[in-house]
């Protein structure tokens, strides 16, 4: 039996770094992120959706999503963001679905799903074990406005547009503690990994 992970945290918590782990330990990791900018790119449906709904003011000359408008319209607008998961939502889902399972299909006895909004949006029973990857708030805020150059204002919007990370650690089987090196992280990874038998 394979073994699915579902990886999650808050905004820059850093799940992505985590990821890179995953990599280095050769466990396949399906990027929920990456995904959500396949599914949006020109032609596709829920491209058309988004443009039909949001205005042209949101595409840029060369015709694709301009990510940084569309960011700046539904952080500030919860009715708005609510509208622009409901049409990306399910064709992430679809496409991480039938990743997950080609790759057991393959014979990988361990997968991970990276989902920023695994608990928002109710999506554990995709997965067997969950992880989360916790900083302190201050830490958080400091990385993300340092990674994306956003303002204070601008990153408190995303930071609580989602469940405070402090209650998903509550929620999680795991929890990585990444106010520390990433050395430090890697090591938390390690042990949880022996621990279920992965390693
Ligand atoms: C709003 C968009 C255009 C902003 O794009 P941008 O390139 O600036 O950010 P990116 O997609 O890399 O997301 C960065 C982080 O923001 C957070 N985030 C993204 N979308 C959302 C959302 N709808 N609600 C809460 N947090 C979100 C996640 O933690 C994510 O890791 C984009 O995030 C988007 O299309 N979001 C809707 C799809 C979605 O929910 N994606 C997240 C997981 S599927
Ligand atoms: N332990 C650490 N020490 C110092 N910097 C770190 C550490 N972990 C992550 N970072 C930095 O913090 C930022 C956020 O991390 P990361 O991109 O991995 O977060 P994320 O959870 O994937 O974010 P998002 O939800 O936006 O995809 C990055 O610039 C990353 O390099």
């Amino acid at each position: 039996m394979a073994i699915v992970i579902g990886l999650t945290g808050s905004i820059a918590s850093g799940k992505s770094t985590v990821s890179l782990m995953f990599d280095e330990f050769n466990i396949p990791v399906i990027d929920a992120d990456k995904i959500s900018r396949e599914v949006v790119e020109p032609g596709e449906e829920a491209y058309e959706k988004i443009v039909a709904t949001f205005g042209e003011s949101i595409v840029r000359e060369d015709g694709k999503l301009d990510r940084k408008e569309l960011g700046a319209i539904v952080f500030e607008n919860e009715e708005k963001r609510k509208q622009l998961n409901e049409i990306v939502h399910p064709a992430v889902r679809k496409s991480m679905l039938e990743k997950r399972d080609a790759l057991i299909e393959q014979g990988e006895k361990c997968v991970v799903l990276d989902i920023p909004l695994l608990f928002e949006s109710k999506l554990t029973h995709f997965v067997n074990k969950t992880i989360v990857v916790y900083v302190d708030e201050d830490v958080q805020l400091k990385r993300l406005m340092e990674r994306d150059g956003y303002n204070e204002k601008e990153a408190m919007q995303r930071i609580q547009s989602q469940i405070p990370v402090k209650e998903k650690a509550n929620l999680a089987d795991e929890v990585i503690n990444n106010n520390g090196t990433k050395f430090e992280t890697l090591e938390q990874l390690d042990q949880i990994l022996r621990k279920w038998n992965v390693l």
